[in-house]
């Protein structure tokens, strides 16, 4: 089990970001980067299958400089790598942590997947779950365990919302009675006031990890599911609880 010092000063507040394909996770981290880079000593870890394609989205973005942005090439379905065996990512992240020593915050960006992928409390210690207005108004409703258990839920593209005809305010009110009340924040890079409020979640969210006050929540297992190979196979994988079955959600890996 791997645990969580504060005290350790090469030890940064580890924070994932997680969400659906296209949702705006790259975003939402080169917009925390170019706000917080001179508060904070930063770094940032992608994710993706088999491309470095986010790394050098960041890189050429210019958000912070080249070397402390690197990418962990999964080879596999992206939530085996943050949730199942986080190996790979947790010696990127630490080897980041070593190499520019101290660092405050570590970003570690999830490959796009489904609503149900989430982050190992292993691999990082809080999390962000990005839905954008354009996948739907009703998306919040449906609930998951990104969306019911992360730190903070991120609703992005609010700018986008009266030509996809979604009522934001009707999704954020949605989302925050699925989080039971927690954190919801309607986000668009368009609007800088938004942008700011990200930041101050982000600053608090260090402050409390600093402090010693944050305990790193589970969200929650993901569904079992079924991969179709596009060959006629398929596999399926049997997440923590011992069984599994499939919720007809297939994605292929070419
Ligand atoms: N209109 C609008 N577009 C946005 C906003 N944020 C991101 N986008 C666009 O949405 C698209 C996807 O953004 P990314 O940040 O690449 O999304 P991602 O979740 O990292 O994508 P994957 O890594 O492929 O899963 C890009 O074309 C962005 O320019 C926003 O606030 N408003």
């Amino acid at each position: 089990m791997h645990d969580h010092p504060s005290h350790n000063e090469t030890r940064a507040l580890r924070l994932g970001v997680a969400g659906p394909v296209g949702t705006g996770k790259s975003s939402v981290i080169a917009a925390i980067c170019r706000q917080l880079r001179d508060e904070f000593a930063l770094g940032v870890i992608t994710n993706d299958i088999y491309t470095d394609e986010d790394a050098r989205f960041l890189k050429s973005a210019g958000v912070l400089p080249a070397e402390r942005i690197r990418a962990v090439e999964t080879g596999s379905c992206p939530h085996t790598a943050i949730r199942d065996d986080v190996t790979m990512n947790l010696i990127a992240v630490e080897d980041m942590e070593r190499d520019f020593a101290p660092l405050d915050i570590v970003l570690v960006e999830s490959g796009g997947d489904n609503l149900t992928a989430t982050f190992s409390p292993a691999l990082v210690d809080a999390q962000i779950f990005v839905l954008d207005v354009a996948g739907g108004g009703d998306v919040a409703r449906k609930g998951g365990p990104g969306i019911s258990g992360a730190d903070l839920l991120v609703i992005n593209k609010i700018d986008l919302g009266e030509h996809v005809d979604v009522d934001v305010d009707r999704m954020v009110a949605d989302a925050t009675s699925a989080r039971k009340g927690g954190p919801v924040l309607a986000l668009s890079r368009k609007r800088p006031e938004t942008v700011e409020q990200l930041c101050a979640w982000v600053r608090e969210m260090h402050k409390t990890y600093a402090a010693g006050g944050h305990i790193p929540v589970d969200p929650g297992p993901m569904a079992p599911h079924h991969h179709g190979e596009g060959d006629g196979h398929t596999h399926s994988h049997g997440h923590s609880h011992g069984h599994s079955h499939s919720h007809g959600y297939t994605h292929s890996h070419d």
